[in-house]
């Protein structure tokens, strides 16, 4: 048997010691969601934690358990054939991958913990897991979206950090998941609070040579980037499913990259104005504009005059996936009124307003223009 000091110092090891200290200082990842997105997070992480000595290989992925139509629970299938093949069939995450459905199991271990569920689940799984997460664990969100309680609104990362009582990073950005599944060229941005050693740590764990990452010092810029920017996606479908043309739609870009800053500045005024230049603000702002899917139910909810709703076109579109621009439209609505700034934000205001239903699609250019010239300007913010 060996003593604790030849444990401790790497003189004294046989090589079987010095492989067990070794691991022993390795972080575990851990995957909490298993959606679109999710699954590619995880073969990001995969193949690095691969490459990586600072990482266990095993890469654990929460998966919110489900049967399939084929009668086979969905864990199941991932573990047998290494794909997520609801929602990202046809890519292999890499066969440390391991798929959980038993979330305390998933990350009892973890010392880094990558949050990527659609943001309505969030709240609930972090009730699940407060007290059950490692005291020294990180964790990094990547989900698109906020909450609104009476006292405010909350960003993800804050929630996180609050409920798990851990520190909370972000990863935002252009990153349509299956272009980044078929290893296709983006970029990501991290945002962290204070310690840069561990935006460090996330960089190396999703850098990829097909995954540029950067890292700022603007948790609520970046994490707002990524939230509002579904809110101007659900805007640019209405201008598609309007025919308005490519004129109309890179207004709405502009005014909505315009009111996404004014409104972060005015919630954070820490946020920086460099951050919407980065992958977080004007890339992903571009990208879900052209490709997305927020911006293509709202296309079809414009193409059926508004007469469809957006709760049917998800369940017939997205088979599963989750749609954020319609609830954040509705989340940045309640911050408005209750804020006093709904004649400073026309645009995120009439993309609610038409979600449900008190106005058509239409009324995002028409309406538009008549609020513009009656309200506020944003001026400088
Ligand atoms: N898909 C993308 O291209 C993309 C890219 C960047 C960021 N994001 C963001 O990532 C986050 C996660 O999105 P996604 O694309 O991975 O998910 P998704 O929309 O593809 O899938 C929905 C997920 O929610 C799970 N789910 C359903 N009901 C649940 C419940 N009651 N509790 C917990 N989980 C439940 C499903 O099992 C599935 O894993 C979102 O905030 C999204 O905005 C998505
Ligand atoms: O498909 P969307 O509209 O949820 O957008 C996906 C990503 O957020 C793009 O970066």
């Amino acid at each position: 048997m060996c003593s604790i000091s030849a444990f401790l110092n790497p003189y004294m090891m046989t090589p079987h010691l010095q492989e067990a200290r070794n691991a022993s200082l390795r972080s575990k990842v851990t995957v909490v969601g298993s959606g679109n997105w999710g699954s590619v997070a995880a073969k990001l992480v995969a193949s690095n934690t691969l490459r990586s000595t600072s990482f266990h290989d095993e890469v654990r992925m929460w998966v919110f358990e489900e049967t399939l139509p084929s009668g086979e629970k969905l864990t199941d299938v991932i573990n047998g054939t290494n794909e997520n093949v609801k929602y990202l069939p046809g890519i292999k995450l890499g066969k440390n991958v391991v798929a959980d459905p038993d979330l305390e199991n998933a990350v009892k271990d973890a010392n880094m913990l990558v949050i990527v569920t659609p943001h309505q689940f969030v709240e609930g799984i972090c009730k699940r897991l407060a007290g059950k997460i490692k005291t020294e664990a990180e964790a990094i969100s990547l989900v698109k979206g906020m909450e609104v309680k009476v006292d405010g609104p909350r960003m993800m990362s804050t929630l996180i950090s609050q409920q798990l009582g851990i520190n909370c990073s972000v990863l935002m950005g252009a990153n349509i998941a299956n272009e980044i599944g078929q290893e296709k060229f983006s970029e990501a941005t991290v945002g962290y609070r204070q310690n840069k050693g561990a935006a460090e740590s996330w960089v190396q764990l999703f850098n990829t040579p097909y995954f540029n990452v950067t890292s700022v010092q603007d948790v609520e810029g970046v994490e707002l980037c990524g939230t509002l920017k579904n809110v101007v996606a659900v805007a640019a479908g209405f201008v598609d499913g309007l025919e308005m043309g490519n004129n109309a739609k890179a207004a709405i870009m502009r005014i909505g990259l315009e009111e996404m800053k004014a409104f972060s500045k005015l919630l954070f005024p820490t946020v920086k104005d460099s951050t919407f230049f980065e992958s977080c603000g004007v890339a992903d702002l571009i990208t879900t504009c052209l490709g997305g899917r927020n911006r293509g139910v709202a296309e079809a909810f414009a193409k059926s005059g508004g007469k469809r709703s957006f709760d049917e076109l998800e369940q017939e579109l997205l088979q599963g996936q989750k749609l954020q621009g319609v609830s954040t439209a509705s989340d940045v609505y309640e911050v408005l009124s209750h804020r006093g700034w709904l004649e400073l934000f026309p645009l995120f205001s009439l993309v609610h307003e038409i979600c449900i239903g008190h106005l058509p699609p239409s009324a995002i250019v028409h309406q538009y223009n008549q609020r513009k010239l009656k309200g506020k300007s944003l001026g400088r913010l």
